[in-house]
């Protein structure tokens, strides 16, 4: 059996008194969304807070938490949903004390379950940001990444799992926003320069108040 991992009382008093507005960014690995996201950092002063960069740190720390994590990322079962929304609300409260503006979610929701769990816990997303790239380019691009990253899951056969995790279990994502009217579709085969015109035309919309 996977080992457990210890939870805290977590409060979000703080993070729901601010209520900021909160995106999903999702999208297969490699379609641009960490891209995209440092460019809305910039532009908008939001809060990017990426769910496997979280799992990543968390494990780095050193902490029990993290030590406990390794042990089931070792044992080949999923972390637990609890685990990762645990990870989110940790670092959002940290940024709602520094006076963040808004969030980016990026990775996350990969499961229809992962976002009702957080919608209900935290709040509802503003919107829904779905970077939509064919499966041929996606895996150009995370070969292109691997020369740099260092990232041990950049490689032909990781990819290919994760692509077809990515078309199993998030797809559903996509269309369950969709059907609430939340989803914006990007087509994200273009520049970065041009997938980020399409990304401001969005935000503009909705961020006028920030
Ligand atoms: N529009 C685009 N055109 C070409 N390459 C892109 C691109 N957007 C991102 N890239 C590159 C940067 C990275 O090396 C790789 C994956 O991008 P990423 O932002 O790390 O994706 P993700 O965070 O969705 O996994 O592709
Ligand atoms: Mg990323």
């Amino acid at each position: 059996m996977a080992p457990t991992v210890e939870r805290k009382k977590i409060d979000l008093a703080p993070l729901k008194a601010a209520n900021v507005p909160i995106f999903f960014i999702v999208g297969g690995p490699g379609s641009g969304k960490g891209t995209q996201c440092d460019k809305i950092v910039a532009k908008y002063g939001l809060t990017h807070l990426s769910s496997g960069d979280l799992l990543r740190d968390e494990v780095k720390s050193g902490s029990p938490r993290g030590a406990q994590l390794t042990a089931i990322m070792e044992s080949g079962a999923l972390v637990p949903l609890e685990v990762v929304l645990d990870l989110v609300k940790e670092a959002m409260l940290i940024a709602i004390e520094k006076g963040s503006k808004g969030f980016l979610i990026d990775g996350y929701p990969r499961e229809v379950a992962q976002g009702q769990q957080f919608e209900s816990e935290i709040q509802e997303a503003k919107l829904v940001l779905f970077f939509d790239v064919a499966e041929e380019t996606l895996v150009k691009r995370l070969l292109g990444r691997a020369e740099t990253s260092g990232r041990a899951d950049d490689n032909i056969d990781t990819i290919k799992k994760r692509l077809h995790t990515f078309v199993t279990s998030t797809a559903p994502v996509v269309d369950y926003y969709e059907s609430k009217g939340k989803l914006v579709r990007i087509n994200a085969e273009g520049s970065v320069d041009d997938i980020f015109g399409v990304v401001v035309a969005n935000l503009d919309k909705v961020t006028s108040k920030i």
